[in-house]
């Protein structure tokens, strides 16, 4: 199975967020470019010879669904920054349409698009933007001040959400004196304050040094398992995009190359591009057993232990190797097939990722 590009109709899906072929060409005449399949086609170094155009955003089409965690993979240049700045607008898409809770944000005035990003949409930096001469306490309210909330309202709030991310006892601190993992923790606090239905994440730990980095992925993890938003979360960093994403969409010079899970890009890379990009991922943390049960062969014994298709194949490489029976793969009572140790070692000791492909069901 190769994992496919999906084509939302924003009518018929449910989805939070809806993107069909939207560009973003930076240069002289951009619109002329997605309009002409002549230019739509060229690759960059072409499109920039010919027309001084670059396309930062090519062609994208993809939902993001509610609680989805919607990771947008790339390089450096790939338009990961211009594309989550399309989706509210603050940069002006050249192509394309956005639907967010079906309505149509490219038909939307100035006003009402203010008001969307004040209500519905919170933004996390890399560089923090944190106003250096505020306290914490009055970072994370600053949103609700602007909204014109109380005073009494607005500490509340910032005192919960202070409470949520860890920040506690650090309210009357100013952003210099906090780390950078803390001023962070402050960025997401004050996202957080105005309880959107949507945050924006452009590579928020970038900057931090790699333990810190890892401690606040799992934070964001646990925040989404806490409260349960939407998010869309811009970064480079494929171990973190495995971490924290339900679906990658990988993006290379402005379009996608591959929307799929995690393990979607790990087991099926849709193309060579995609492979070296996973080539060093530990495979068996983030494949299933789904991508390596087979039809169990007529003179095999289907008396050995069970277990469920989506349980990784690092958690069954002992039980498997222990067993001197195949290791049924069983859903819902149903025998989806075998695993045996040829199997487990394949993927534990093989580094390429085109030897597995997942079995249905
Ligand atoms: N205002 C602009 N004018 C012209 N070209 C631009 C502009 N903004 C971005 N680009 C170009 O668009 C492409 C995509 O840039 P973008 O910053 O979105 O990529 P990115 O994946 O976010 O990279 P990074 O991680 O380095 O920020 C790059 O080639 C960049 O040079």
């Amino acid at each position: 199975m190769t994992a496919q590009l999906e084509y939302p109709d924003p009518l018929a899906s449910d989805a939070l967020l809806s993107i069909q072929d939207l560009w973003k060409v930076f240069g002289p005449k951009a619109d002329r470019v997605p309009r002409r399949p002549d230019l739509a086609r060229l690759d960059r170094k072409d499109l920039y010879q010919q027309t001084g155009c670059t396309a930062a955003v090519r062609d994208l089409s993809f939902d993001v669904a509610p609680g989805e965690v919607f990771v947008v993979m790339g390089l450096s240049g790939s338009g990961k920054s211009t594309l989550v700045r399309c989706l509210t607008r603050l940069i002006e898409p050249t192509a394309g349409s956005i639907y967010f809770e079906g309505e149509d944000l490219r038909a939307a005035d100035e006003k009402r698009l203010r008001t969307l990003r004040r209500s519905k949409f919170s933004m996390v930096f890399q560089h923090f933007g944190l106003l250096p001469h505020r306290k914490v306490i009055d970072n994370v309210s600053y949103g609700l001040e602007v909204r014109g909330e109380s005073k009494p309202d607005r500490r509340r709030r910032a005192q919960e959400v202070i409470d949520l991310v860890g920040l506690a006892g650090n309210e009357q601190l100013y952003p210099e004196q906090l780390s950078g993992g803390m001023q962070q923790r402050v960025g997401l606090a004050r996202a957080l304050a105005n309880d959107p239905d949507v945050l924006l994440f452009d590579e928020p730990f970038s900057a931090l040094d790699p333990l810190i980095r890892r401690e606040m992925q799992t934070e964001v993890a646990r925040l989404h398992r806490e409260v349960g938003k939407t998010m869309v979360f811009i970064t480079h960093d494929l171990s973190e995009a495995l971490k924290l994403g339900d679906r990658i969409l990988l993006m290379r010079d402005g379009a996608a190359v591959q929307l799929g899970t995690g393990d979607e890009l790990v087991g099926a890379p849709a193309d060579d591009y995609v492979r070296e990009f996973v080539r060093d991922v530990p495979r068996a943390d983030i494949l299933t057993l789904r991508w390596i049960v087979r039809q169990p062969r007529p003179d095999e014994q289907l008396d050995g232990p069970e277990l469920g298709p989506d349980v990784l194949v690092r958690e069954a490489t002992r039980l498997v190797l222990e067993s001197d029976r195949p290791v049924k793969v069983v859903a819902e009572g149903q025998l989806l097939g075998v695993i045996d140790d040829e199997a487990i070692l394949a993927v534990v000791a093989d580094p390429d990722p085109s030897a597995s492909r997942p079995q249905d069901g």
